[in-house]
């Protein structure tokens, strides 16, 4: 990062006030009448409700638009495990996110957990304020016994965004990239650089799209995760190959696919030359991917080429997805986050990337030509029809699949933000 461009980013930050976010009041506070109903005596009536039904707090509080973006702080980015207070701006950036792109209202909880044990028991004795949970920046393999315990134990929504938010927007991105690349999912050999949270959500949802297992290989940095391997545990079990390989160096001759979901600089230009005619990489690791754009495009014209970053052409970040799905999951009140859902979301996002781009979105990004192919594969973040297009699918499919609560919105479709 450039001196500039670092002063810049401390800038945002410390101005005009310290942090992205301020709470509003929704109710008027001024007179005496105002405070005897927002405070005592009138609050003990909505009390009174939430007490003999748990569900009135949906009508009386905040509760139905209000998602907790929590962490320990161990796996920020790809800045590896700085703990939970160094990771509050991103978690910050995530509540600036939901707010700004699908209108909901997010604090940011960063637990000092001395065990997952700790970190579960914290979040599920206080989910029920919420009404959803946002878990960030969680390590592998931790993070899958956090989900799936918090799932069991807390009454509303958990989603692990670095797991189902990446997976969900680089399946939308790859199902565009290889329609680009005039490749199909099930024939591409795919080289995926990560085992962790993120690499291990990919590619199980890339299965789900039709990517067959036996064409990936997975690494983490010890390399190729296959057979004879005594060093990992069950989660990169499930994705040994009985292979000769290796290396990345082994793996990635050949290969049509390489997912970066693990460090900077990872991927050399020599290894990318290597890769199969017309490839697709995606470099996701934040904030610095695993090949610099500038050295991929220097010795490859063929290739479709992404990272996680806003300031080059095709961002796969996982911003395209969680505002939006939250968006849809509380408007029906969903008790769960499920694979329908999941799979109406890759549908709604893919599709938007084909479609003409408004002006206002060319305007924030530079005036470029915004037009589907190698350098635009996915709708930016502030495109104004991810709102009501991933929101209402991700309705529908929760509706549909029998886990709302609520029938499907009469305000629907949103109006843009
Ligand atoms: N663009 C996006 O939307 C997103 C991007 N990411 C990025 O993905 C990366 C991983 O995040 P996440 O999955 O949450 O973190 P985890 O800690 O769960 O996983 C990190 C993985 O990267 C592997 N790794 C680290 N260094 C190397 C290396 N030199 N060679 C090969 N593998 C390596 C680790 O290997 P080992 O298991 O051996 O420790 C581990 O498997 C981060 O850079 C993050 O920024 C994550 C989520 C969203
Ligand atoms: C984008 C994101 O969530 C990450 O890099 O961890
Ligand atoms: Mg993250």
């Amino acid at each position: 990062m450039t001196d500039s461009l670092r002063q810049a980013a401390l800038d945002y930050h410390a101005l005009p006030s310290p942090g992205k976010l301020s709470v509003e009041l929704t109710t008027a506070a001024e007179t005496q009448e105002d405070l005897s109903l927002a405070y005592s005596p009138g609050v003990a009536e909505p009390v009174r409700e939430i007490a003999k039904n748990p569900e009135a707090a949906y009508l009386y509080t905040g509760k139905s638009n209000l998602v907790a973006v929590i962490t320990n702080g161990s796996a920020i980015l790809g800045l590896g495990n700085l703990g939970p207070l160094a990771s509050k701006p991103v978690m910050e950036g995530k509540s600036l996110l939901f707010k700004r792109f699908a209108g909901i209202n997010s604090v940011d909880i960063e637990v000092d957990a001395s065990s997952p044990e700790q970190f579960v028991q914290t979040v599920a004795a206080i989910a029920n304020t919420f009404g959803g949970i946002n878990l960030e920046d969680i390590k592998a393999p931790e993070c899958f016994y956090i989900e799936e315990a918090l799932i069991e134990r807390c009454p509303v929504p958990v989603f692990h965004d670095d797991q189902h938010g990446t997976a969900i927007v680089t399946v939308a991105a790859m199902l565009n990239a290889l329609e680009i690349q005039d490749k199909k999912i099930h024939a591409v050999r795919m080289v995926c650089l990560g085992a962790g949270a993120a690499a291990t959500a990919c590619c199980k949802l890339l299965l789900a799209a039709g990517a067959r297992k036996e064409q990936i290989t997975m690494l983490d940095s010890r390399g190729v995760i296959h057979s004879g391997r005594t060093d990992i545990n069950a989660y990169k079990g499930e994705w040994a190959r009985d292979t000769e390989m290796r290396t990345l160096d082994d793996a990635i001759t050949g290969a049509d696919v390489f997912l970066g979901v693990s460090g900077s600089d990872l991927l050399s230009a020599e290894q990318l030359q290597r890769m199969a005619p017309k490839p697709v990489v995606f470099a996701c690791s934040n904030p610095n991917p695993e090949i610099k754009p500038e050295l991929a495009h220097s010795v490859r014209s063929d290739l479709v080429l992404a990272t996680g970053r806003s300031d080059y052409p095709n961002q796969v970040n996982n911003v395209l997805c969680f505002p939006f799905i939250f968006r849809g999951a509380l408007d029906v009140r969903a008790a769960r986050i499920n694979e329908q859902m999941k799979l109406a979301a890759i549908d709604a996002i893919r599709k938007i990337a084909h479609l003409p781009v408004p002006d206002s979105v060319r305007e924030g990004f530079g005036g470029v030509e915004l037009t589907f192919g190698p350098g635009y594969i996915l709708p930016k973040p502030t495109d104004p029809r991810l709102l009501p297009e991933v929101a209402a699918a991700v309705a529908r499919a929760a509706v549909d699949s029998g886990c709302a609560c609520l029938p499907f919105p009469e305000h629907y479709p949103l109006e843009p933000l």
